[in-house]
């Protein structure tokens, strides 16, 4: 089977990765590599097991079928994205961005309240009055960690927008979102759940966050999207400018955006796999018809993985396609 397997080095260590891989593919079938037509990114994270990673191969094959239901808009505003980094380098990420809003992530292990407090004034500086601030906990906080903190960050921030994630559970989130006022958002609670419906009918949050690769591609978050019943913010898994259009796609689709989706973050590589890199300009993404050819990838031997690591999604990828073939 022919794989394309890319490696791109991260500016900043986020969620542990340092060195981000995955797979393209080209159009239709997997099996043919060279295609004249659409590609789609295939790049679920080491940490997950087969079952997990099944959608996320779903998400590659519609991109490169290019089959995405039709926009409503031709940009998609974004968030910058703040790793768990000191505050000076916060600031500096935040007024490069030239977006309005930022996501700060909060509750690093190894990291101190103090110190998500500083970043997020921080980010508060950079943004002016008039910007929006938003969280993400990705889940480690307990109930009381969350009750607490919210109250020292939604003050440190000078309000805001939401906090994401606060805590693992649904049932936490619940207890969570009816004892505070800033606005709860799940994410792990829907992309890592057996039922993502959960948050809906426990009334744990305010916002959907959505990602096309855990959660299947395109259509199945719109039908998601319809089904929950929640503002939805349009978030990344960390894919490089190919598999960003697709999240572009489902934001340009989706009936409503009253929020800037997380989907800034190729530049969190320090290089690209495609000709022009999908790089927000303005606080705002272009959308596209169809994912970008990684053109780069397929000219320079640097951004691709060693053979090691080819031999590795290859046999990822036997190990979903035979675990697909037991779901029938
Ligand atoms: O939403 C964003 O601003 C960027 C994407 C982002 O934060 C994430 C991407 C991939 C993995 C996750 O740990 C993380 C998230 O939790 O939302
Ligand atoms: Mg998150």
């Amino acid at each position: 089977m022919n794989l394309q397997v890319f490696s791109l080095p991260m500016t900043t260590r986020f969620r542990g990765i340092t060195e981000r891989e995955g797979v393209v593919i080209s159009t239709g079938s997997i099996h043919r590599f060279e295609g004249s037509g659409g590609w789609g990114e295939w790049s679920p994270f080491l940490d997950y097991d087969i079952p997990e990673i099944e959608p996320w191969l779903r998400c590659a094959e519609e991109a490169a079928a290019g089959d995405w239901p039709t926009p409503l808009r031709e940009t998609v505003p974004v968030n910058a994205t703040v790793p768990a980094v000191g505050p000076e380098r916060a600031h500096e990420i935040v007024t490069r961005s030239g977006c309005a809003t930022a996501k700060v992530k909060v509750a690093d292990p190894g990291q101190s309240l103090a110190d998500d407090i500083a970043r997020v004034e921080a980010v508060r500086d950079a943004l002016g009055p008039a910007g929006n601030v938003r969280i993400d906990v990705n889940g480690l906080w307990t109930v009381e960690e969350a009750l607490a903190s919210i109250k020292v960050l939604d003050r440190a921030a000078g309000g805001l927008e939401y906090v994401e994630q606060p805590c693992p559970t649904v049932e936490e989130l619940a207890e969570v979102r009816r004892a505070v006022d800033v606005p709860i958002a799940a994410d792990e609670s829907i992309r890592r759940a057996a039922d993502p419906y959960r948050v809906r009918d426990l009334e744990a949050a305010d916002v959907a966050v959505l990602k096309v690769q855990p959660l299947g591609g395109v259509r199945a978050c719109l039908r998601i999207a319809e089904d929950i019943g929640l503002p939805c913010v349009v978030s990344s898994a960390l894919e490089t400018s190919v598999g960003m259009a697709a999240g572009i796609a489902l934001a340009a689709a989706l009936p409503e955006l009253p929020y800037a989706c997380g989907l800034g973050t190729v530049s969190m590589f320090t290089e690209d796999i495609a000709g022009v890199p999908l790089l927000p300009s303005g606080g705002v993404l272009p959308v596209l018809s169809a994912s970008p050819a990684p053109v780069r990838l397929l000219a320079e031997p640097a951004l691709a993985a060693a053979p090691e690591r080819t031999e590795f999604w290859r046999r990822r990828l036997a190990d979903v396609l035979a675990y697909r073939e037991t779901l029938r």
